[in-house]
């Protein structure tokens, strides 16, 4: 029997995105504090909702950053409980190291798929506390929807098991394509457009995705560890 993926839900703007994601099996609730999206939400906010809704043990919480300065992620760090920083820009090795000597968290480095990807996962190799492998679209960062060409997706995760660090898959990942995607065994996804109606994040939605991965309703996500 195939262990269902890792689940990160990303891009959550709202308290009803945060509520919709905590009824969840999320493992990782994912917020945008770059300024480059749709999604930006500032630490005030997260904080705000999180003292509303209360912190969920068995989740945990990623900051995601794009080219941003030290001195802004430590702000957002110090002021929201964050498990996990995510740099999705193009920063560099030095920039990411940076980071790390900065903050406690994990630090994620989000790349882009093209035809060098594998080689940066090997740059980043021993600084990067895992990777996230999204699609590459002119102008736009990340929160597409648009899937990437997914016959490389066995190779970033060979890489990331010499590695041994975590590696999600994202960009236009749905409730309708997610069984082609499963046919690759990915380790982890990661979603924000796929889950979303009118812009928010849905819990059917979300149902339904979880269904078709294999995880059910008896299960919380700690089960699953
Ligand atoms: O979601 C955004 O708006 C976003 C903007 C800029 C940088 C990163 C962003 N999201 C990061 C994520 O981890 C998303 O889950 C990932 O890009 C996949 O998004 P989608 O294709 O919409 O599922």
């Amino acid at each position: 029997m195939l262990m269902p993926p890792v689940l990160k839900y990303c891009g959550n703007h709202s308290l009803n995105d945060l509520s919709a994601v905590y009824a969840s099996h999320a493992d990782y609730i994912g917020f945008v504090f770059t300024h480059k999206s749709k999604r930006t939400v500032s630490a005030e906010q997260v904080s705000q909702w999180l003292n509303q809704i209360g912190q969920c043990k068995s989740k945990q919480l990623v900051g995601v950053f794009a080219d941003d300065s030290l001195e802004f992620i430590q702000s957002v760090c110090a002021r929201v409980p964050l498990d996990v920083v995510q740099l999705h820009g193009g920063e560099s090795l030095h920039h990411l190291s940076a980071v790390k000597k900065i903050v406690d968290q994990s630090v994620w480095k989000a790349l882009h798929h093209d035809e060098t990807t594998l080689d940066q996962m090997r740059h980043f190799r021993g600084a990067a506390d895992g990777f996230i492998i999204d699609t590459k679209r002119k102008g736009t960062l990340g929160g597409t929807g648009i899937r990437f060409d997914w016959h490389s997706i066995p190779n970033y995760l060979s890489e990331a098991k010499r590695q041994q660090v975590p590696c999600f898959i994202a960009g236009g990942i749905t409730p309708e394509n997610i069984e082609e995607l499963m046919m690759y065994q990915p380790t982890g996804i990661d979603i924000a457009s796929g889950i979303e109606h009118h812009f928010g994040k849905d819990q059917a939605l979300i149902r339904s995705l979880e269904e078709k991965v294999g995880i059910n309703d008896g299960q919380t996500s700690t089960s699953r560890k």
